[in-house]
């Protein structure tokens, strides 16, 4: 195969034609796991139809001629060894899981685009002097338990069994009951976390509408945000709505709504790039004439300086504190996610911004305000972020799409950077 072929425009063209049915079918096959009648695709961690996803994209990496295993938290690899064995691994990929009716496209994507580069390599140059590795990350979103990165947070070695040992979700299951139910969490499978991956490159949806509205094709991830989330429980007293005077009551919701508006003010208050969200907001016991003993409510907050983050919170925790006493209210307050902000590898952004210049590609070096898979990878190895345009910038929605063709420029620049690592051997 050496020197047989070598990437020209006319050739990335080719690929482009070549490959855009495909990447649409496979999104489309993958949107069948978990669609809702909402609209929008629904796969929490370990889920049933998370299970169905990965022994099904198990299947097709196989079919698409690369070795499939699974670890022991539920990751899937798909596997083009390479000839020379003593080298580190090249990896590609995203999540598999989605927030609560998301869209078809968040994580998915990346996976998609990975078995498919993978077995377009393997069909034209054979096998790679370097491994190359799809994976189809378990848990990216936190969208079941209050757990983020479970997947890459694993191989990376920044998240631990231990921490998962408390974790329930919304209807009482255990986060070890539920690994367990979907066949993982057992001493039979690999351990997850690796040592042997010298790059990882992923492929995401923008989830923004800055590359739409500048018609660019592809953006390249300078950096990602921090990002913090917390759960903060309010607690009162459930009384008579009827009999109790207004200034003896102790309405958790009363408290809670005014540190939901307090927070939502401070955030416009100080202006871009920070961004505040409740998203999550459960009143008990919840019945019309009943005044609320407990509100439960999530706080999540971004912005790619950590000590502005780091005040900004400091900031509305303190008034949330000075509210609940007021309303001789008790409030607890929970951080269960702390992402530093993290810049992305420059040799691996400089090599993707080649490629696109190589090609006539427009593109854009750009910040990321979604958290992403590859800000774990690049604790441990060089890693890079690419984003293709979201129609509309809407994302976390059924709304969500991106075209065909989009999707398949991301995944031809894909496939010349794999290329580039895994058998021309370029230096990362
Ligand atoms: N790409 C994502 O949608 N990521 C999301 N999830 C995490 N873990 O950051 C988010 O909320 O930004
Ligand atoms: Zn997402
Ligand atoms: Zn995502």
């Amino acid at each position: 195969m050496e020197g047989k072929v070598t990437f020209s425009l006319h050739d990335k063209c080719e690929i482009i034609e070549s490959i855009t049915e495909e990447i649409e079918e496979f999104m489309l096959w993958m949107g069948s796991f978990g669609k809702q009648e909402e609209g929008g695709v629904t796969r929490l961690l370990y889920s049933e139809a998370w299970r169905d996803a990965q022994l099904a994209l198990a299947a097709a990496m196989e079919q698409a001629g690369l070795e499939a295993s699974f670890d022991w938290v539920g990751n899937l690899f798909g596997k083009l060894p390479g000839t020379e064995t003593n080298k580190t691994s090249i990896m590609t990929g995203s999540h598999v899981d989605t927030v609560k009716n998301g869209g078809m496209y968040d994580g998915t994507f990346g996976i998609a685009a990975g078995v498919i580069a993978l077995k377009y390599l393997k069909q034209h140059f054979g096998m790679p002097k370097r491994s190359l590795e799809v994976v189809s990350l378990c848990e990216e979103e936190g969208s079941r338990f209050p757990m983020t990165y479970w997947g890459s947070g694993s191989i990376t070695g920044r998240r631990h069994v231990e921490e998962i040992a408390l974790l329930t979700d919304e209807n009482g299951i255990s986060f070890r009951e539920a690994m367990e139910a979907a066949g993982f969490g057992s001493g039979t499978l690999r351990d997850s976390r690796r040592q042997d991956i010298g790059a990882f490159i992923e492929l995401h949806v923008e989830q923004g509408i800055v590359l739409e509205r500048k018609n660019l094709n592809i953006g390249i991830v300078e950096a990602i945000v921090g990002q913090r989330r917390y759960t903060i429980e309010v607690t009162g007293e459930a009384n008579h709505a009827g009999t109790t005077p207004m200034m003896w009551r102790k309405d958790a919701l009363g408290g809670a709504s005014g540190m939901t508006q307090y927070l939502l003010n401070a955030a416009r208050e100080q202006g871009a790039p920070l961004v505040a969200t409740v998203g999550r907001f459960e009143v008990k016991p919840n019945v019309a004439n009943v005044i609320p003993e407990k509100v439960i409510f999530t706080v999540d907050v971004r912005h790619p300086d950590a000590t502005v983050l780091e005040t900004f919170c400091h900031r509305f925790l303190t008034e949330f504190r000075k509210i609940a006493e007021e309303q001789e209210l008790h409030v607890q307050t929970h951080l269960w996610m702390n992402a530093s902000p993290v810049n992305m590898d420059k040799g691996l952004s400089a090599k993707i911004e080649r490629i696109c210049k190589s090609h006539d590609i427009s593109h854009l070096s750009m910040a990321s305000g979604a958290g992403h898979d590859a800000q774990m990878f690049q604790h441990i190895c060089p890693s890079a972020l690419i984003f293709v345009p979201s129609h509309l910038g809407i994302s976390h929605s059924p709304q969500e799409y991106t075209s065909p063709a989009d999707l398949a420029v991301g995944t031809a620049v894909l496939i010349e950077l794999l290329y580039l690592l895994g058998y021309k051997e370029e230096e990362i």
